[in-house]
């Protein structure tokens, strides 16, 4: 089955449905995914059916309208080769979209799916999570951050809540751990300003795994000392 087949059928088991432009831009990004994979190191998942599930539905799953208001601005910090932000901006092109992560030549990736996709109002960021959200034009400028595979929940809301605005949301794609992390993270949602809002446990089509996402908050500005600096929210979890 090709990559778009594989894709639709994902989707429409979700509960999905992408629309031919979606289904051709999800595709190209996948060749490129899979072009760029042979010099750098992107992703360990490459057959079709499992980018097409693993990657790019996973990435859908913590899609609901309540969450992205039209136009917002939504911060994907670690994202690596795009996920889950970039499969969102195909989903939802109005949506204002930052990418952000540490490792500069992911960023090259990044840009090449952008400008070959066209998607305007993406811009990527080249920076330490720390470090981005001490910055005036980042720091509770969001109204989603996303992040998916980057950190355990108590040192990730350190690294996300902070880009968020007093009324919007943390989202993180979390796997089978999900509750543990969930109770770990008490003290670290509270003290940054956040509130666990819900826990959706998610079935991706053919995959026995549990997983599920996790929506907290911001009630709150976070105060100034956080995040602390680079590596401090790793080695010393709230
Ligand atoms: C395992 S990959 C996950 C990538 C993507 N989010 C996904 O789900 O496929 C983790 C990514 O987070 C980035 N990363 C880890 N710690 C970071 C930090 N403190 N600030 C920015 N990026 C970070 C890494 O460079 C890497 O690209």
């Amino acid at each position: 089955m090709t990559f778009t087949d594989c894709l639709a059928k994902a989707a429409a088991e979700y509960g999905l449905q992408l629309a031919t432009g979606q289904l051709e831009a999800f595709t190209m990004y996948y060749q490129l995914l899979i072009e760029w994979n042979e010099k750098m190191n992107l992703t360990a998942i490459r057959e079709p059916e499992e980018v097409a599930v693993k990657h790019m539905v996973d990435s859908l799953t913590c899609y609901d309208p309540k969450y992205f208001p039209t136009g917002c601005r939504v911060m994907d910090v670690g994202t690596g080769a795009g996920f889950p932000g970039l499969p969102l901006k195909i989903f939802r092109p109005d949506i204002k979209l930052t990418l952000l992560d540490s490792l500069n030549k992911r960023l090259l990736f990044l840009q090449e799916v952008v400008q070959r996709l066209d998607l305007t109002g993406t811009v990527t960021v080249h920076s330490r999570a720390e470090e981005g959200a001490r910055q005036p034009k980042y720091r509770e400028q969001f109204d989603v951050a996303l992040s998916r595979a980057v950190a355990r929940l108590n040192v990730l809301t350190e690294l996300c809540l902070p880009y968020v605005k007093t009324g919007g949301h943390f989202i993180a794609l979390k796997g089978a751990q999900y509750q543990q992390e969930t109770e770990e993270a008490a003290a670290a949602i509270r003290v940054l300003g956040g509130r666990l809002a819900e826990t959706r446990p998610v079935t991706l089509p053919g995959l026995p795994d549990s997983r599920a996402v996790i929506y907290i908050k911001k009630i709150k500005p976070t105060v100034a000392a956080y995040p602390r600096r680079p590596g401090q929210p790793e080695k010393k979890p709230l």
